[in-house]
């Protein structure tokens, strides 16, 4: 039987670390002078109970994203991007300081999520003596309350899922022992995680260190398990080959902490694009978009002030001219169609008296009457109504973004093309 898939959801993640700034011995004749400098920032950065300053450093900055159910996502991105500890903040390794994580749109409760997840360390912590077998069995026994029979099917079923058969009796082995190759270990170490069947799968670079047809394999049966089982899968990677990240149902870029894209791979390709630059041939995207990081950088922090002049426009003199429109227009649109009502009703007033004064029926019945009989109008004017102005305003919100972006990149001297290109950039936004 299928279990029920897992969407897990991430918003608003910061982390944030704290290090020590140790004072050297030699620095007690410059002491006064350094005291100094960092009063002012005193407040943020508090001293330890050595009076030893603390620097604060955003490992993760605002990160939002959504894995769905039956998919991949793998986070990229360069060294000390923040790839591991955001996954680490995934799988409840470690608390950040602000931000929420949903599993089916519900708030994350960790004993429950527990259950549902397994987390892949990027290290492989196993008994280098043990089999591979005695290692899933071992694994099982932990974790499962199942009889010794169950047990050992469920292990045979998951070895035959890792395509570890043929290694199911060879020892782990490490450094010093010889045993499996590096790809078959990851798979064990990926198989341990899995024994419990969880519906979200979390790695932390599960190609590392493998040549990339065993990577292509490992990422190939963890796509078959997402598909089939409809597991929700989440990894980070360094730089994938191009049948690899073909794989992957999204991507999330990070950069320092903070995120540069959330989308598929073509998303990321048109983003590109977008910003100008020309993808050279026979590259892959994600490395090249690794490599221009600077620039997606700096074209954020440009666009981002934009976005908010663009509200701000909204509030000033052309949105209070729009918003008089508006109410002008609901109000001859409202008034031109009840002014038809009022003759009829001064028309059929004077029958209503005499009727109701005579006890054929009640003011209330000829209300009631008169409402059903003009119900099917009244729909078909709301829907004549509400159709048109829908669309006015969602021309209107797109028009106005559109031109305030254009006038902030003509006044920060782009061209005509290039405004448009990166206008178009902010909506994707
Ligand atoms: N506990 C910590 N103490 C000091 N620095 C930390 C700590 N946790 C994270 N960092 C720093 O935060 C940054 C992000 O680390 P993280 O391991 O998440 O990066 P990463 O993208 O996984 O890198 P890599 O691909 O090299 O594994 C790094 O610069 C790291 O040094």
């Amino acid at each position: 039987m299928k279990k029920q898939g897992c969407e897990i959801e991430a918003i608003g993640i910061n982390y944030t670390i704290y290090t020590h700034k140790r004072e050297t011995p030699f620095s007690f004749f410059s002491r006064k002078q350094h005291h100094k400098c960092i009063k002012g920032v005193q407040e943020l950065e508090k001293g330890d109970t050595n009076n030893n300053p603390k620097s604060i450093r955003h490992v993760l900055k605002d990160v939002n994203c959504r894995a769905k159910t039956g998919e991949i996502l793998a986070i990229v991105g360069p060294s000390g991007a923040g790839k591991s500890t955001f996954l680490e903040v995934l799988a409840g390794k470690i608390e950040p300081q602000s931000g929420s994580i949903f599993v089916n749109q519900k708030p994350v409760d960790k004993a429950r999520f527990k259950k549902i997840s397994g987390y892949v360390t990027q290290k492989d912590t196993l008994f280098p003596l043990l089999t591979v077998e005695e290692t899933l069995c071992f694994s099982a026994k932990l974790r499962l309350k199942l009889a010794p029979k169950e047990l050992s099917s469920r292990v045979k079923c998951l070895i035959q899922e890792l395509g570890l058969e043929h290694v199911a009796g060879a020892r782990i082995g490490d450094d010093r022992i010889r045993g499996i190759s590096g790809g078959e270990r990851r798979r064990v170490s990926i198989g341990v995680e899995l024994i419990h069947d969880p519906g979200v799968l979390i790695l932390d670079e599960p190609t590392s260190g493998l040549d990339s047809t065993s990577a292509l394999q490992i990422i190939d049966m963890l796509k078959t398990m997402a598909v089939t089982r409809d597991r929700t899968i989440i990894l980070s990677i360094h730089q994938p080959c191009f049948r690899i990240m073909k794989l992957f149902n999204s991507i999330l870029l990070l950069a320092n902490g903070t995120i540069l894209h959330h989308g598929t791979i073509e998303q990321l390709s048109l983003r590109l694009i977008l910003l100008g630059l020309d993808l050279p041939f026979h590259v892959n995207i994600l490395e090249f978009a690794i490599e221009s990081i600077d620039i997606i950088q700096k074209q954020n922090h440009t666009l981002l002030p934009q976005s908010a002049l663009m509200i701000k426009n909204s509030d000033d003199l052309v949105g209070a001219q729009a918003r008089v429109g508006l109410f002008a227009f609901i109000l001859t649109y409202l008034l031109s169609s009840t002014t038809e009502a009022l003759p009829i009703f001064l028309q059929e007033r004077e029958i209503l008296m005499k009727e109701t004064s005579c006890g054929s029926y009640r003011v209330s019945s000829y209300v009631i009457a008169n409402s059903l009989v003009y119900l099917p109008f009244l729909l078909i004017l709301a829907l004549l109504f509400s159709t048109p102005l829908y669309w006015m305003c969602l021309q209107y919100m797109f028009g106005m973004c559109l031109a305030s972006g254009e006038q902030v990149l003509k006044e920060e001297g782009y061209g005509g093309e290039e405004s448009r290109r990166k206008n178009l950039l902010i909506m994707m936004n």
